[in-house]
């Protein structure tokens, strides 16, 4: 299965920080599906053209199954990952959002903050997570059976899960 990953922060994309979001994404994935995945990496700085670019060459051309965004869905100016989510998705799916902040609430009530949302571009699954690693693990943790149950309707291949999903 390939996954497209995009981290989406200026200060990780310029080398003040390491991006350790992106890699987050991927070790949360392998946990989450038994199949062999393939990861398509992407670091961007919060400009939304590059962020619609990056999305559509991830399903359109990459033909990835899954591509999960980090960073850029909180209210500050330059958060503009929900915006250019939005101008690629042919349908949204606003439930992956509120899902991901009605259970972060319970642990953090600044996951209200997050704006980020979800939808499918032809045969690609596309979500928004929060930016920080750990908001990373807490939100894509629970979306296993969801994310299965959507590929098999816009793609006909349910991604097998592991156990403990
Ligand atoms: N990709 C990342 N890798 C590591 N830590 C991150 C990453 N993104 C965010 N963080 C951490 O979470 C904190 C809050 O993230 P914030 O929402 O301010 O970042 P962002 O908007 O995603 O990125 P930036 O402000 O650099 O564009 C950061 O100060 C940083 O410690
Ligand atoms: N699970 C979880 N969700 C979370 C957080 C978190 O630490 N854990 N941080 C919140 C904060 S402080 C912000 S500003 C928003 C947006 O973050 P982003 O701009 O990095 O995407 O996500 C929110 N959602």
């Amino acid at each position: 299965m390939k996954v497209g990953r995009i981290t989406l922060s200026d200060r990780a994309h310029t080398g003040i920080y390491e991006d350790q979001s992106g890699p987050e994404i991927e070790r949360v994935v392998e946990e989450i599906f038994a199949e062999p995945i393939e990861f398509v990496r992407v670091l961007l700085p919060d400009e939304e053209k590059q962020i619609v670019e990056a999305l559509r060459r991830l399903s359109d051309q990459e033909e990835c199954a899954l591509a999960l965004t980090t960073g850029g869905t909180g209210p500050a100016p330059r958060d503009v990952t929900p915006e250019a989510t939005r101008q690629v998705l042919q349908k949204e799916l606003p439930g992956f959002g509120e899902i991901m902040r009605s259970r972060s609430y319970a642990k953090v009530p600044t996951a209200i903050l997050s704006r980020a949302t979800a939808g499918v571009r032809g045969r690609c699954l596309i979500i928004n997570l929060p930016g920080r690693p750990t908001a990373v693990r807490e939100c894509l943790s629970f979306l296993g059976p969801a994310i299965a149950e959507c590929l098999d309707h816009i793609r006909g291949f349910r991604p097998r899960l592991r156990e403990q999903q």
